[in-house]
């Protein structure tokens, strides 16, 4: 069984399983989606609860956000990392923050002050570890309209950044850093059919994650110019050097990061390669 996120992971996580080739459907309304793969069923629930079932072993295994497996407590197997999320696949924070005009400056100038959050335990611990008093509350979301009429400071996540310039607001620290995870119930990490099975989906998950963020290339290039190409653009290391018909041409296919794509167009064709195609990858397993 396994738990799958509602909220704004869900649409992020339904297109890396249909990369990893597992498809599954859901009907609107409906939390119990349907699976092209017999051996597999699952629910969708909120990424803030997951952790617990997979604890309670309702889930064998489930995706969430490491933030929430640390808010819960949760004794689980975090089996890996999945860096996605709603709007990219960098890792989020979990910050104190305050508006930009505020006179706090560290986390001891919060003593006896109100912060809201979503995540109030972890809140909490970290206050008692700077050894300061003050009053958490907890926050349903929309957090950061609530300073500073409503409380002092807040904990909220930060991602692109964007809401806390929109607010004019500061990071005064930085309390967790955290990604999504693919996340496992302990008995079930213990029984072999289980987990071989866990370790075929985060298998399958890392290779089409991997893939997201590169691409293959091949192209033609005189025999002669192989080296200096390969000195001038470091992301061609190790490409697979094939012979063509045409002696004096070699055929190079590399896989490379997407983002480098446009320096190595222009330079490839400055060195007079031809018939340079790229394409997008399914899976990348290292
Ligand atoms: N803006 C964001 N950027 C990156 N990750 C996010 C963002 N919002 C939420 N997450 C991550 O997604 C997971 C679920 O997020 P969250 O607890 O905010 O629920 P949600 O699905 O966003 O629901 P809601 O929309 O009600 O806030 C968390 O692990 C969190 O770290
Ligand atoms: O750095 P950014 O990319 O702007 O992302 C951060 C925002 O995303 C989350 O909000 P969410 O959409 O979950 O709404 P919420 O505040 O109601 O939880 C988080 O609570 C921040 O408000
Ligand atoms: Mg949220």
């Amino acid at each position: 069984m396994l738990g799958l996120p509602k909220g704004s992971l869900e649409e992020a996580t339904l297109k890396l399983f249909a990369k990893a080739g597992f498809k599954i459907t859901k009907s609107s309304r409906s939390y119990r989606p349907g699976f092209d793969d017999p051996e597999l069923d699952g629910r969708f629930i909120r990424a803030q609860e997951m952790s617990r079932y997979v604890e309670h072993g309702f889930f064998d295994c489930g995706l969430t956000g490491h933030d929430w497996v640390v808010e819960n407590g949760s004794d689980v197997v975090e089996v890996c990392d999945l860096i996605y999320s709603r709007a990219s696949n960098v890792k989020s924070k979990w910050v104190l923050v305050v508006p930009e005009a505020s006179s706090v400056q560290t986390v001891k100038d919060l003593e006896g002050k109100r912060i809201a959050t979503e995540v109030v335990s972890l809140t909490r611990k970290y206050l008692e570890s700077n050894g300061v008093t003050a009053d958490v509350e907890f926050s349903w979301g929309a957090t950061e309209v609530k300073v500073p009429d409503m409380v002092d400071a807040i904990v909220d996540l930060t991602e692109t950044g964007n809401s806390l310039r929109a607010n004019k607001l500061r990071i005064v620290d930085v309390l967790l850093e955290t990604n999504t995870k693919l996340i496992a119930n302990k008995q079930a990490w213990e029984d072999p059919a289980k987990r071989a099975k866990i370790e075929t989906i985060a298998l399958l998950l890392t290779a089409a994650l991997t893939a997201e963020a590169k691409v293959g290339m091949k192209l033609n290039i005189h025999k002669d110019k192989v080296a200096e190409v390969l000195k001038e653009l470091p992301a061609l290391r190790n490409p697979t050097i094939s012979p063509l018909t045409n002696g004096d041409f070699v055929a190079l296919e590399v896989i490379v990061d997407e983002k480098v794509v446009r320096e190595m167009i222009p330079t490839l064709k400055a060195h007079g390669a031809e018939g340079i195609i790229e394409y997008p990858l399914n899976k990348v397993v290292p």
